[in-house]
């Protein structure tokens, strides 16, 4: 009798998948990425973070490692690692195009050219079969969280996105929002679009939640405050935390440096250490 071998993927190493959205730019969905990592990192496990941001990938440069170039192995794109031990893997965008004065000037069919040149008018379908190859390509090994960082809205690349993650079943998405009603609304938009595609909303998280001045240690809520943690209530899914404002957040992701690690005592780090624990406790739920 013929055998039948099961279709093997570069993401079967992988443990848990979840997606980072926002509706609006510059809420600090590479923030959160990049912080969950380097939380998740110090808890003992294996991330990688896949940067599907097409136009403005970030996250080379919040790990200064955007100089790097991948190469590839047999079983495709091998990730950039952040440190000795491998814990930290990244893939994006930046790291694929021929870089000019540090941005990327980068045509996907020159990379890709399976994809074909036929649509390099940026049609939806060069979007979906870029990032299905993108997806599939990386190498990945072994992972205990994929973490996908995604472009701002719920465009056609997300949903690409997520047909192209759905057969590795994701744990669900985080969404990331600031306070203002303008954030907070897009962020109604995006709750829609996990009740569409069928993706579990793991929790919303409030950035830029207030400044808590860092010599008498009051909270001035520059951006009001608490919008995140309404609208969460408000459609039933839970409220990961408010992270305010820190210069040394803003600092750290600058000029790549591990924020977790070197400044404990910051404003930012007990929310972020949160959202990294109560996603690491919702994983263990759905494995047991
Ligand atoms: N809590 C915070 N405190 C201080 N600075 C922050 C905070 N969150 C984000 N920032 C800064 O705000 C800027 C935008 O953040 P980030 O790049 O993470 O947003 P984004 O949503 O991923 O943007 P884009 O949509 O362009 O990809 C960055 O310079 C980042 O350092």
């Amino acid at each position: 009798m013929e055998e039948v071998v099961a279709e093997r993927s570069n993401l079967d190493g992988v443990r848990h998948i979840l997606l980072v959205l926002s509706g609006k730019g510059g809420v600090g969905k590479s923030t959160i990425s990049t912080e969950l990592a380097l939380s998740l990192r110090h808890s003992g496990k294996k991330v990688g973070i896949l940067d599907v941001d097409l136009c403005g990938p970030s996250i080379p440069r919040m790990f200064k490692v955007q100089d790097s170039d991948v190469h590839q192995c047999d079983a495709g794109w091998v990730p950039v690692f952040v440190d000795q031990e491998k814990s930290i893997s990244l893939m994006s965008i930046g790291f694929l195009g021929p870089k000019k004065n540090g941005t990327v000037v980068f045509q996907c069919w020159a990379v890709f050219p399976e994809v074909g040149s036929d649509h390099s008018d940026g049609t939806p379908f060069i979007f979906a079969a870029l990032i299905k190859q993108f997806v599939a390509d990386v190498a990945w090994g072994e992972l205990d969280f994929l973490i996908v960082d995604t472009p701002p809205g719920t465009s056609d690349e997300h949903i690409s996105t997520v047909e192209a993650l759905r057969p590795y079943k994701p744990l669900g998405a985080i969404l990331v929002t600031t306070p203002q009603a303008v954030s907070v609304g897009d962020v109604r938009r995006e709750l829609t679009f996990c009740k569409k595609t069928g993706l579990r909303v793991l929790g919303i998280v409030e950035n830029m939640s207030g400044f808590v001045c860092p010599h008498c240690s009051e909270c001035t809520n520059i951006f009001s405050k608490g919008g995140g943690e309404e609208l969460a209530k408000h459609a039933g899914v839970p409220f990961l935390g408010s992270v305010p404002l820190d210069p040394q957040l803003s600092q750290s992701l600058e000029e790549g440096r591990d924020f977790i690690q070197e400044f404990p005592k910051s404003s930012a780090f007990p929310a972020l250490t949160r959202i990294a624990q109560q996603i690491l406790d919702g994983a263990l739920q759905r494995s047991s």
